[in-house]
């Protein structure tokens, strides 16, 4: 249920972005959760300010031309959303996925603002991508691809303006090609201006891991606040990307058994676990479906289940890291039938408004994404300290900070719930610890 007043600004924001599903969904489920904050704070609402987050400081769509390998001209769609600024230089990554439009880019950027509020760190929103399809496409296509690119995206970034990084699609072999272009047009060597760079030019220890386990961390936080732990619990992790890839192999260290993950062809189920180096080679190194990984698993008892949801397998943590809208009502309800008794958000929004009453309802532990996937923005924002003090920290200390990053985002999204008289609830604590660090900085900017 929406307050009366939030419910005018949603419908406007209905109005002005037509078709923008995705984007609609994400504004309204910050919108639900802030009607208490109104209350306390009416100068959030006499200046505005939920109106102004709601529309990006800038929307930028260009042309991308490249040619494939035949020698034929391609052409696809460039974004680039800056949301919102008043926390620092806009900061999220870059999708390349064939089903990418504005709303998608709009939503992504959106959760941003609020996501990048929480680490407490100094970055703003943004999100971009291109409706770019990698899939079976060869190197020195993905490479003409980004740095065409490039070529425009350049004049719009910048180390104190706005810093991408990867998402679906945009891993360190894309973020590598993008760097090298930038460096080359402007013949700068502006290691802050992108994050998720190779560790042999100005990329952290811990960045591609980062996600992963924050989001495994981030669990732990919320199984430990029920007196409980990973220790022997069974795990299922839709996709088999960077996040997902990190987050089972942090579940393993902390003692879960992850039997379950997933790819857009179907998922495996390995009852043993799921082997974390075989996947690694599989999805990484040949960059394969799933089913290459049951097929070497030979006689070891892994299953690949083409075509379905990999929501059907029960466990007891669920931890989302493939793409948006993944686990429906139906879903959520089989997995507490199941014995869930915690979800970690990897993935953005992976969860669809009604599975998450599901859950709620039923006392599961949610961790929404913009809380429990913040440790990869939150180290991109390590890697920007790293390049701007031209200085480089081991593994060890980059994932203790990591750790305790998202030990702080987790107490403060019980705290600030608490607070409001939602205990347990993490969606309204995220929400409304994310929304007003914004809001008080956007009010001390004057009229931005
Ligand atoms: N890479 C990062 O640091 C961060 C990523 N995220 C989010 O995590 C999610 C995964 O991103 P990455 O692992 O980086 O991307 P990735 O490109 O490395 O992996 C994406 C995975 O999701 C699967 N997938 C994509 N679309 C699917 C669909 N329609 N059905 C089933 N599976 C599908 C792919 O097969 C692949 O296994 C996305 O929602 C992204 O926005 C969130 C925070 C940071
Ligand atoms: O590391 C970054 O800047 C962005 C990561 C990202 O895209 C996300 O948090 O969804």
């Amino acid at each position: 249920m929406l307050h009366e007043k939030l419910s005018t600004i949603y419908d406007n924001v209905l109005r002005r972005n037509p078709g923008e599903i995705e984007f609609h969904q994400a504004v309204r489920e910050v919108l639900e959760s802030i009607g208490p904050v109104l209350g306390k704070h009416p100068e959030y609402a006499e200046s505005k300010i939920i109106e102004r987050i709601c529309e990006p400081e800038r929307q930028i769509i260009f042309r991308v031309p490249w040619e494939d390998d035949q020698g034929e001209v391609q052409i696809n769609r460039g974004f680039r959303v800056e949301f919102n600024s008043a926390l620092g230089p806009y900061k999220g990554g870059l999708r390349f996925h064939p089903s990418v439009y504005l709303g998608i880019i709009k939503f992504l950027g959106f959760e941003q603002i609020f996501k990048n509020s929480l680490t407490g760190l100094p970055i703003g929103g943004g999100k971009g991508g291109s409706d770019f399809d990698p899939k079976g496409r060869s190197q020195r296509e993905i490479m003409r691809f980004c740095q065409s690119f490039m070529t425009e995206l350049y004049r719009h970034i910048g180390e104190y303006t706005d810093v991408p990084a990867g998402d679906i699609g945009v891993g360190g072999r894309e973020v590598g090609y993008l760097f090298g272009q930038y460096k080359r047009i402007t013949n700068r060597y502006e290691s802050g201006v992108i994050t998720g760079k190779g560790l042999s030019f100005g990329g952290a220890q811990v960045r591609t891991e980062a996600t992963g386990y924050g989001c495994a961390f981030f669990v732990e936080e919320m199984l430990k606040a029920r007196g409980t732990s990973f220790e022997g619990k069974r795990v299922v992790v839709s996709g088999s990307g960077n996040v997902a890839i990190y987050t089972i192999e942090k579940v393993r260290q902390l003692g879960g058994v992850v039997v379950a993950c997933s790819d857009s062809s179907g998922y495996v189920v390995d009852e043993k676990g799921i082997d974390l180096d075989l996947l690694k080679q599989v999805k990484e190194v040949e960059r394969k479906r799933l089913s290459a990984y049951a097929a070497k698993r030979g006689g070891d008892g892994a299953v690949f289940v083409p075509g379905r949801s990999v929501w059907e397998v029960d466990c007891e943590v669920a931890m989302p890291s493939a793409t948006q809208n993944e686990i429906t009502g139906k879903d959520a309800e089989r997995l507490v039938r199941g014995g869930c008794v915690a979800v970690g958000e990897g993935a953005n929004m992976p969860t669809m408004p009604e599975a998450i009453r599901v859950f709620v309802d039923a006392g599961v532990a949610f961790g929404p994404g913009k809380a429990a996937n913040a440790g990869g923005v939150a180290t991109s924002a390590l890697e920007m300290q790293q390049n701007a003090s031209r200085d480089s920290w081991t593994f060890e200390f980059s994932e203790r900070r990591l750790r305790e990053i998202m030990r702080d985002i987790h107490d403060r999204c019980l705290s600030t719930a608490d607070e409001y008289g939602l205990a347990g609830n993490y969606v309204a604590g995220a929400n409304i610890d994310g929304f007003k660090r914004v809001a008080d900085a956007m009010l001390a900017l004057g009229l931005i």
